[in-house]
């Protein structure tokens, strides 16, 4: 990532007219001093602001209507502003509305020449690159079939195909991977990676909190057309969330809360930094400063969980594990009010926020039936611990059924941290220790004695 700002949006406001009457907009147009206001403006957007540097790949999250699609819309130039400003620097693909840019009489490889005439190439250039966008497309002879017969999944193949395709300085994604199937979406994902680590600048819409988090650098969160964060993915994916599971009556107080951690510092990063596994490892099996930074607790319904530890097998509480052991992740549940259904939940994921394991006590076919107020519940997930060296952070929720649906009763983010202690000699990658034996031998060689030579095992 360089310090070359690519995109800057400075003081963005959008305000949409909103008629009460669809003849007023006509009455509007014709008598606009009548003396009476036949609209009243919608702020889509208010005071947004960022800029993004070149080889960043940033999200944008937000619930639905925060005003996600009319920021991108605005930075790709197909939306003007109500004030403010938005300035690209280089050439942009973009992925907006599905079909956006595509005339649907014209076949699908007369739109790749359409579209790669629009976004700046030359005939040459897309001849050139043809063969590449229909092979990641891979949408076979619907290719020299009009796009009008397209399925949607088929459309987003091929727009992500001239996206990726015409060197992009920047990419603007508005959620177009989610129409494509699984497989696709991997191959893009890989994709963008891969434009990523060569500089490309990625501007995206997700409600993929995994997509977000694995993908970006930074992420910001829209909420009612108010830009109220901006920060590490992992910070803003968190916020995005407790908005989006706040009972209506906290949302305010969420929000506030929330711009003043902005103002403040980042938890989330603190914690990242204080999990970046620096505490002495001869403290033992407990170290004092593991306690995260950045738990959130969700407004309880009902129930409250407490005592949240980890424990060895003969109950001691730890926090710094060692691979191959087994140990408890326990907590209590203390409930205010009766509930129906009942069941626990559990989720470990690691700094990046990326949810590696988690387990729940039961099916909803097998979940507790009802617990009275007063009652408590002590949970408890016995585990044996398959994780490489690394610090981790846990997650507590305990659900029940309400009006039908399955409800948080109260749910802890990042309740606990553990790290897992380095051990010499281990041979595993990644995240999880699946216990490998790797096996290496040399063909077609012998050895002295006239056997095989086994290298490892
Ligand atoms: N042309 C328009 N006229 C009036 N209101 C509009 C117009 N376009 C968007 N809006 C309103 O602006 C708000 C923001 O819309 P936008 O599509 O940007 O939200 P979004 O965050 O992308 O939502 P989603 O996640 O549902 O795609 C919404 O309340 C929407 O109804």
């Amino acid at each position: 990532m360089s310090s070359e700002i690519v995109i800057r949006v400075e003081n963005l406001c959008k305000s949409f007219a909103i008629y009460e009457r669809p003849h007023h907009r006509l009455l509007h147009q014709f008598f606009p001093n009548a003396g009476r206001a036949w609209h009243r403006d919608f702020h889509a957007l208010r005071d947004v602001h960022f800029d993004i540097y070149r080889g960043e790949t940033v999200a944008i999250v937000g619930r639905n209507g925060s005003g996600k699609s009319t920021l991108l819309q605005i930075i790709c130039g197909t939306l003007t502003p109500t004030s403010g400003r938005a300035d690209v620097r280089g050439r942009v693909a973009a992925l907006l509305e599905l079909g956006a840019g595509f005339n649907p009489d014209f076949t699908g490889r007369e739109n790749v020449y359409l579209n790669g005439t629009v976004l700046g190439l030359t005939r040459a250039e897309i001849e050139q690159r043809f063969d590449e966008i229909a092979a990641f497309a891979d949408i076979g002879e619907f290719i020299d079939q009009p796009v009008k017969s397209y399925s949607s999944g088929m459309f987003v193949r091929l727009a992500f195909a001239v996206a990726i395709n015409v060197s992009p300085d920047v990419l603007v994604i508005d959620e177009a991977l989610a129409v494509g199937d699984e497989a696709f979406q991997r191959k893009c994902f890989a994709r963008l990676q891969q434009m990523r680590d060569h500089g490309t600048t990625i501007l995206f819409v997700s409600h993929s909190a995994g997509a977000v988090i694995e993908l970006c650098d930074r992420a910001i969160l829209l909420d009612r057309g108010e830009q109220l964060a901006l920060g590490s993915p992992r910070f803003v994916v968190s916020r995005y969330h407790k908005l989006l599971y706040a009972p209506p009556e906290t949302a305010d107080a969420l929000r506030a809360s929330i711009r003043q951690e902005v103002q403040g510092s980042e938890p989330a990063q603190q914690a990242a930094r204080a999990a970046a596994g620096e505490a002495d490892e001869r403290e033992g099996d407990f170290d004092p400063a593991l306690v995260p930074q950045s738990t959130l607790r969700y407004e309880p319904r009902g129930a409250q969980i407490t005592d949240v530890h980890i424990l060895t097998l003969s109950g001691r509480p730890v926090n710094v594990l060692r691979c191959g052991q087994k140990y408890v992740y326990a907590y209590r549940v203390q409930f205010d009010a009766d509930a129906y259904r009942v069941r626990c939940g559990m989720l470990i994921k690691n700094i990046a926020g990326l949810e590696l394991a988690g387990a729940i006590t039961a099916n909803w076919d097998d979940a507790v039936e009802s617990v009275r107020a007063g009652e408590s519940l002590e949970v408890r997930f016995e585990f044996r611990c398959l994780l490489i060296p690394s610090t981790y952070f846990l997650n507590a929720g305990v659900q029940a059924q309400v009006d039908g649906t399955e409800t948080y009763l109260d749910r802890h983010v990042d309740v606990a941290m553990f790290r897992v202690m380095p051990e010499a000699g281990r041979l595993a990658t990644a995240w999880v220790d699946l216990d490998v034996r790797p096996e290496l031998r040399r063909i077609g060689a012998t050895s002295t004695s006239g056997e095989e030579v086994r290298i490892n095992r």
